[in-house]
């Protein structure tokens, strides 16, 4: 579903040669939930864009469902962003002048479905997540964790193939951290999208299928130990 092949991403700072992704291979399953950790600034992000076509790779491969994303144009990259990924920050991105209902709607919409049918799908995710009594309330009205499942909702509304989520419940406290994350992990498990999830949060990492950590350039399980 979201596959990575012999990828190589470094970073030239003058003199130094900063290597962040050194021949990395990584693939994950439909359904499946895979937690990245990493301590700060060994590359989570830079991971993150180039498995979300934000970032294209200095070489390797990058499959995104079956399509291999290598000789895609810019337009097709987008393309294939909007229609087969999903994203996930630490803050919520929502457009603050609209309801939470209209920024589900939104990326539907820009996909060229019906007013009607990114409706009808975006009060089914809310309702899901939780928060359907809350579709007309403007982002500025809603607490950081309904916030952040309206986000959540939001970024699995065109049904991507892949959810890439950095810090998703960074910005929460603990209770409110669980209570999403148990929201992502049923939309997950519901919708059959791969969900590669950055977090500082061993705790939530320990409870997804896979915990993955970046040593040497290379995607490795991780060891808690
Ligand atoms: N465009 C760039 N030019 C030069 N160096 C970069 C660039 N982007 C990232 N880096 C460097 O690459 C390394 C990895 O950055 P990245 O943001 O991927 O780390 P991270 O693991 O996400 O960190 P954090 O947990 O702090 O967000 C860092 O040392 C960063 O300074």
């Amino acid at each position: 579903m979201l596959k990575l092949e012999a990828v190589e991403r470094h970073f030239v700072q003058g003199e130094n040669r900063l290597v962040i992704l050194d021949q990395a291979d990584f693939s994950m399953e439909s359904g499946e939930m895979v937690a990245l950790v990493a301590p700060s600034g060994a590359g989570k992000s830079t991971l993150l864009h180039i498995a979300g076509l934000l970032e294209r790779p200095d070489s390797g491969e990058v499959y995104i469902g079956d399509q291999a994303c290598g000789t895609f144009t810019d337009q097709q990259r987008t393309q294939t962003r909007r229609n087969s990924i999903g994203f996930v920050y630490q803050f919520h991105h929502l457009l603050p002048e609209f309801s939470a209902l209209e920024n589900v709607m939104m990326p539907q919409m820009i996909s060229g479905l019906s007013r009607r049918q990114a409706s009808a799908r975006a009060a089914q995710l809310l309702d899901y997540m939780r928060i359907g009594k809350r579709a007309e309330h403007r982002p500025a009205e809603l607490s950081g964790g309904e916030q952040q499942r309206v986000a959540i909702a939001r970024a699995v509304a065109n049904s991507p193939h892949v959810l890439l989520a950095d810090e998703p419940t960074g910005n929460l406290d603990p209770v409110t951290s669980h209570y999403v994350f148990d929201a992502l992990t049923a939309l997950v498990r519901q919708s059959g999208v791969a969900a590669l999830i950055a977090t500082h949060n061993h705790e939530l990492a320990q409870r997804m299928d896979r915990v993955v950590t970046l040593a040497d350039g290379k995607i490795v399980p991780a060891d808690f130990g």
